[in-house]
């Protein structure tokens, strides 16, 4: 977070004072509406969470009179919200396991009408469609109503995203591992997918004349290479480069996913070029010079939207922009982090000492290399010595060390970008989603990221994923349905060496 403290305390100042006009408001409408106000935290017991779940959570209507009944009133809405929101984490996780076990699907109504389906089976079409549609509406969620009218008050779809948050964190920490927690995150994902369609998000560019305080979520959220100050701020909005996010009006002034952008002359093989070194031009004088968009960052804002793939959405549309800015601009591509590449190798030779089988990993020669280059104590086996170096970032510092390690690491994170999987597809996430927007895994940066940061996630290695815009529903089919990995002919070398030494 961008400290300067003039901003800063006004900002936050705006935003409680916002925050608590909105409590005012839903304060307001529950005292009109008579209805119970709670104050923040409270500790609720079952009965009273039960009392006041089956006060909220309205009954569905029968299949006559589904389409006549009145919603029930917005005071509903706003006092689940705000009892919700005023609950201890642990009981917030005792009412998402109430309200999604006792006010879900009625199993019992389910069961009857899909036997009753069975009877009709020789019965005329027109029978057979009103029982399936019986048994559809009988496969409604009570608490999909309450889902639904929530949406509809202020700050209601906020709401709903982080109540998601939420979910996916009891689902992810394994706090709960009810059927039923899971059948609610999956009719509020497809909620939320319907409200969040790329027809109804908005694309906006940011810009250093954009609000104050969305530049400071820009700075706030970037997930993928820290903002270090407003300067840093200035020059990522700045000339050869784009900053492009999403909102929704039902969100506003919080953006939903941010892309950055570099314009460059050809494919960078370097963050440090893009993020440490800046055109110093105030516009963007050269036009000739732009050539390729590099998608350097991109991070969703929004836990509660995980698996709403908006960031594929904003890849494809900022490409289209891109390309109407620039109609010279024929290359698109990442230049991503690899996140975990180290641990992995870290967990890898580990298990290679164990077994003995240094040999498959580095050729004599390689690891004879590394042991006269680390001098380490006499009889250290040179698995371990490799540990020790790639567990600082001392050895970026050293030519000769850099030069010793380069051909064993590339081919090493190769393979774990390329062969290493989980349930048949990439197993490192950022591979696995611009795989699955159908981006090639074009090729891998020697020194791409020579920062601390860097050097300990991936041994300052990055990879382009290269978007071929007339190949990527192609390659994403191929990924999606085939588990197949379109990359380049760099890369597939780079496997086989890792192959050949370890005949994995
Ligand atoms: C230039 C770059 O490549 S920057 C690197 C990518 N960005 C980051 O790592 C920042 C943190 N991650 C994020 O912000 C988001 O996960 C994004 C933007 C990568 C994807 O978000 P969305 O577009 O909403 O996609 P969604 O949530 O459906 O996830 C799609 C895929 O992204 C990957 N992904 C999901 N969460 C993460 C995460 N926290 N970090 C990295 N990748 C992730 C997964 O592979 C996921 O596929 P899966 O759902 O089958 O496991």
């Amino acid at each position: 977070m961008i400290s300067h403290p003039v901003i800063w305390a006004f900002r936050s100042s705006v935003r409680c004072l916002r925050h608590r006009t909105l409590l005012k408001a839903t304060q307001r409408a529950l005292d009109v509406s008579g209805l119970r106000w709670y104050s923040t935290p409270i500790r609720v017991g079952v009965t009273g969470m039960e009392e006041i779940l089956a006060r909220v959570v309205a009954p569905l209507p029968t299949y006559e009179t589904r389409d006549k009944c009145p919603p029930s009133p917005e005071s509903n809405s706003l006092e689940f919200m705000h009892f919700y929101s005023s609950l201890v984490k642990e009981d917030k996780l005792s009412v998402l396991t109430k309200l999604s076990q006792d006010f879900g699907v009625d199993h019992k109504s389910v069961s009857e009408l899909a036997l009753k389906l069975l009877d009709t089976q020789l019965r005329d079409l027109a029978t057979i469609l009103q029982v399936e549609d019986r048994l559809r509406y009988s496969l409604t969620p009570r608490y999909k109503q309450l889902l639904n009218h929530i949406s509809r008050v202020e700050g209601g779809v906020k709401f709903l995203v982080d109540l998601r948050a939420d979910i996916l964190e009891i689902i992810a920490s394994k706090a709960s591992e009810s059927a039923h927690i899971r059948d609610l995150n999956g009719t509020l994902k497809s909620l939320l997918s319907e409200w969040f369609s790329v027809g109804l998000l908005r694309l906006e560019r940011i810009t250093w004349q954009s609000p104050c305080e969305i530049l400071q979520k820009i700075s706030h959220y970037e997930a993928v290479h820290p903002v270090r100050n407003w300067t840093d701020l200035k020059r990522r909005v700045g000339p050869y480069r784009r900053c492009y996010a999403f909102t929704h009006a039902a969100m506003p002034g919080e953006p939903l996913v941010v892309l950055h952008v570099a314009l460059t002359e050809d494919i960078s093989d370097n963050i440090q070029s893009i993020v440490r070194e800046f055109a110093t031009l105030d516009s963007e004088e050269d036009v000739n010079k732009i050539n390729a968009a590099i998608f350097y960052s991109i991070s969703s804002t929004q836990a509660g939207l995980q698996g709403v793939e908006l960031g594929n959405y904003l890849i494809k549309r900022v490409v289209r922009e891109l390309q109407s800015e620039f109609p010279q601009m024929g290359q698109f591509s990442s230049l991503s982090p690899i996140p975990g590449f180290s641990s992995w190798l870290q967990g890898l030779l580990s298990q290679y000492k164990k077994e003995s089988r240094g040999s498959d990993l580095l050729s004599e020669h390689e690891w004879k290399e590394v042991e006269q280059a680390t001098d380490s104590a006499p009889g250290t086996p040179a698995i371990e010595a490799l540990r020790k170096l790639i567990g600082t970032s001392e050895w970026m510092h050293s030519e000769r060390l850099s030069r010793i390690l380069e051909p064993a690491l590339m081919r090493l994170c190769a393979w774990y970008l390329y062969g290493e999987k989980r349930r048949g597809y990439a197993l490192n996430p950022v591979a696995n989603f611009h795989l699955q927007n159908g981006a090639t895994m074009w090729r891998l940066n020697w020194r791409a990221d020579t920062s601390p940061r860097g050097v300990a996630n991936s041994c300052g290695i990055m990879v382009n994923y290269r978007y071929f815009l007339n190949e990527t529903s192609k390659n994403s089919a191929l990924y999606l349905h085939n588990k197949v990995i379109t990359t380049s002919e760099q890369v597939l070398g780079l496997v086989s060496q890792f192959q050949k030494n370890s005949k994995l």
